[in-house]
């Protein structure tokens, strides 16, 4: 069987070093059921991503900020707040996100990717003066609006493809997927997960990273 698929992509689709792992490219292209990468990185990583596998534009990025579904775009979150966090980051002397040039954030929408070597208590209290909060990706940490997250994309995503939320299959890493796995059917982590999301997860993979995600594909299309 298949099952609508919510697929993060760094720390899962990815190699330990980096980089996707291209073992993924013809299972998710040849997935019956839609695929949506679900990411905290900005809008034009996951839109590229879809490009070059050879799949439809199915996007939830920068957290649920930004939902692209087959031609549809929807924007959420507090992209003013996540400009000021910035701008205080500048003034106390830290990178405003990431040292430039700064690809993290030069096609970001709504939120804020901080590098981690920021100090997370002294961005979580900047954040929230501004009424954001933030989460951890294992990669960097993302400076959102509370309302969102990919669980809300998810959400709008459904109401695209005219699907349930229990239907899907959520496969991820970090605590910024804790919301996601609790919003779907079954939600994954693979074997390198952060305490949050193994902890949020149904199951838990033998494999770290794509093989966890090819392990749980199996699984799924067994059924
Ligand atoms: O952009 C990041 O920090 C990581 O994004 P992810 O949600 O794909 O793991
Ligand atoms: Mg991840």
């Amino acid at each position: 069987m298949s099952r609508p698929l919510a697929l993060d992509i760094d720390g899962t689709m990815t190699r330990p070093d980096g980089g996707i792992d291209e073992r993924l490219f013809g299972p998710l292209r040849e997935w019956e059921e839609p695929v949506v990468l679900a990411t905290g990185k900005s809008f034009a990583y996951p839109v590229a991503l879809c490009t070059f596998l050879g799949v439809p534009e199915r996007v939830i990025a920068e957290n649920g900020g930004v939902v692209l579904v087959d031609g549809d775009l929807t924007v959420a979150g507090d992209a003013t707040a996540a400009r000021r966090v910035a701008e205080r980051l500048r003034e106390a002397g830290y990178p405003p996100g990431w040292p430039e040039p700064d690809m993290h954030n030069r096609w970001r929408e709504t939120e804020l990717s901080v590098t981690r070597s920021v100090p997370r208590d002294f961005l979580e209290d900047l954040a929230s003066e501004h009424g954001q909060t933030i989460v951890d990706s294992g990669y960097a940490y993302h400076v959102k609006s509370p309302s969102v997250s990919k669980a809300t994309g998810l959400r709008r995503a459904c109401d695209l493809l005219d699907r349930d939320p229990d239907a899907f299959v959520a496969i991820g890493d970090s605590a910024n997927d804790a919301e996601l796995f609790d919003a779907v059917g079954r939600a994954y982590a693979v074997a390198n997960a952060d305490e949050t999301a193994a902890a949020r997860a149904d199951v838990r993979t033998e494999g770290a990273f794509a093989d966890g995600v090819l392990e749980a594909l199996d699984e799924v299309a067994a059924e």
